[in-house]
């Protein structure tokens, strides 16, 4: 049967989320993906039925134009499947109002940075996209993403390079101040980006007044980002098609769950974020940052290569096998949390019953392979202060061992080993360095002995050999007897 496409002619308004923006734009958004559209995008249209503003978004996509195209396609408007235990339902947003491809147009993504009218510049770049090495915690300025950038702003194609030479364009025309605000989960995500784009221009030469002039007039806050954001899949169309009696080709869907916690350092202004549910200024950003890396992501992560190892296609598939959730519960319990230092005033065990209701989503179906993709990069900030922490006091980590033991058997298995299809459906950049690095491995240690002391962990971890040790044993047990034995051990029983 002949589905008209959404678009603004037949726009169920009554179904929009806060306000659409007016056709100026203060946003530049980097990386417009899954999470941007369910994130910022949302607060941004509900801040603007609140308090207004020329808050239009500019959205970059980096190299593909599959979200880009259906939403022009669409006048921009997309829907948002908002998917419950609790029930499903549709949104729709109306804030973009202008998209491009920056592979497609480098110069443009310049112009948007130094425009004066873009007041925040937003970024989801994914945690690889920062370049920041694992083991010395600097910009690696040899990869092959940020070398070809450092020659001058035609060579830029990472989107933290254009970042860069965007700023330095804005420092030479308008010299208006402007805020850069990651969304990525990482770690004092705001310090992290002033400090990778710091050292980018640093590394290409760039003079010191211009250096000085960033450094008084754009501000990085930190911010803690929260909504579990699946891929878009033909079910999501479909299912939105039912609901709406129209055809969207860039919906996405997404847990109705949502937290945002932003350090309040805007330098030419912001939108009324806090008028938004879920959205809150505070000064113990850091402190939320590592309760949702450590608690929500870690957790994750273990979930996805248990989950990955024993067939589990989904997270909540995963999450109620009995020995996941143990695992779990026990990696939260022993280990992360005895390493953070809560925001004043926080409910922990509120939030870890949360966390267990939140993946339990069976209706969001959220993807194994997705959460485990790029583990050399999102490990880095989840295992080894947890991991050290214990292991400096003369205990063993247990369950930190077993993150890195599976994450290891999906996507650097030991010679024989086949991991099954969900490990091979995750992406890791680091795979073929991972397989490099362990040719000629004798055994199960010496795999995970180049691993771990062979710059995918930070030295200090590599140095403890009993944690190697303990490593290779758990992965011993996933290849030999299976993931279940090996968390089995892990917990001690
Ligand atoms: N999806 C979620 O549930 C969720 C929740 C909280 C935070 N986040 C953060 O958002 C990020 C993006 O997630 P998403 O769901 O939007 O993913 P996505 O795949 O939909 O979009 C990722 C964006 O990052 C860009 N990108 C990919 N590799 C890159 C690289 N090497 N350098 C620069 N840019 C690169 C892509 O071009 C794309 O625009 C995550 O990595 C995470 O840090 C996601
Ligand atoms: O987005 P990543 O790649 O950092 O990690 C995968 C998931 O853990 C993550 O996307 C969560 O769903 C999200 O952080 C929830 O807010």
């Amino acid at each position: 049967m002949y589905m008209a496409n959404l678009n603004r002619s037949n726009f169920p308004v009554e179904r929009r989320i806060g306000a659409s923006a007016p056709d100026a734009t203060g946003i530049v958004h980097l990386g417009i993906g899954q999470f941007h559209r369910a994130h910022a995008a949302v607060n941004t249209a509900l801040a603007m039925a609140e308090a207004g503003g020329d808050w239009g978004i500019v959205g970059v996509a980096n190299r593909s134009r599959r979200i880009i195209d259906p939403m022009l396609n669409q006048d921009f408007i997309y829907s948002i499947l908002q998917l419950s235990p609790e029930g499903t339902d549709v949104q729709l947003v109306d804030v973009h109002r202008r998209l491009f491809v920056a592979a497609e147009q480098p110069a443009e993504v310049l112009a948007a940075i130094a425009d004066p009218n873009h007041k925040i510049v937003t970024l989801t770049i994914t945690e690889k996209g920062y370049n920041k090495d694992g083991v010395t915690g600097h910009l690696m300025t040899d990869s092959a993403e940020i070398a070809p950038g450092l020659a001058g702003p035609d060579g830029a194609k990472a989107p933290l390079a254009q970042l860069a030479w965007g700023l330095v364009k804005r420092s030479q025309e308008s010299k208006a101040p402007v805020t850069v605000l990651s969304c990525d989960n990482m770690q004092s995500a705001g310090n992290t980006t002033k400090a990778m784009v710091t050292e980018f221009l640093q590394a290409a030469g760039v003079d010191d007044n211009t250096m000085s002039w960033i450094a008084e007039n754009v501000s990085f806050p930190n911010a803690m980002v929260d909504r579990i954001v699946p891929g878009t899949t033909e079910q999501t169309k479909a299912q939105v098609e039912q609901i709406l009696g129209l055809r969207d080709e860039a919906p996405v869907p997404a847990e109705a769950f949502t937290m945002w916690v932003l350090e309040d350092h805007f330098k030419a202004g912001r939108p009324a974020w806090q008028a938004a549910p879920g959205v809150t200024f505070s000064d113990e950003v850091e402190q939320y940052e590592l309760v949702k890396l450590r608690l929500l992501n870690g957790s994750h992560s273990l979930i996805s290569y248990l989950g990955g190892l024993s067939n589990s296609p989904t997270i909540p598939s995963a999450r109620d096998k009995e020995f996941v959730a143990k695992s779990v519960h026990a990696a939260i319990y022993n280990e992360f949390l005895p390493s953070i230092e809560l925001p004043h005033g926080f409910d922990a065990d509120a939030y870890v019953a949360q966390l267990f209701h939140r993946w339990q989503n069976h209706a969001l179906g959220d993807k194994t392979a997705r959460v485990g993709s790029d583990g050399s990069a999102k490990l880095l900030q989840r295992i080894p202060e947890p991991a050290l922490r214990l292991l400096n006091m003369g205990q063993m980590p247990n369950e930190m061992a077993l993150t890195a033991a599976s994450w290891i058997a999906c996507v650097a298995p030991p010679a024989g080993f086949d991991p099954g299809e969900i490990a091979a459906e995750m992406e890791e950049p680091q795979r073929e360095n991972l397989a490099k690095a362990t040719a000629g491995a004798k055994n199960t240690h010496e795999h995970v002995e180049k691993i771990m002391t062979g710059g995918f962990f930070p030295t200090e971890l590599g140095e403890h050999a009993e944690f190697t040790d303990r490593v290779a044993e758990l992965l011993d047990i996933i290849v030999t007897d299976g993931v279940e034995a090996a968390a089995n051990n892990a917990l001690g029983e």
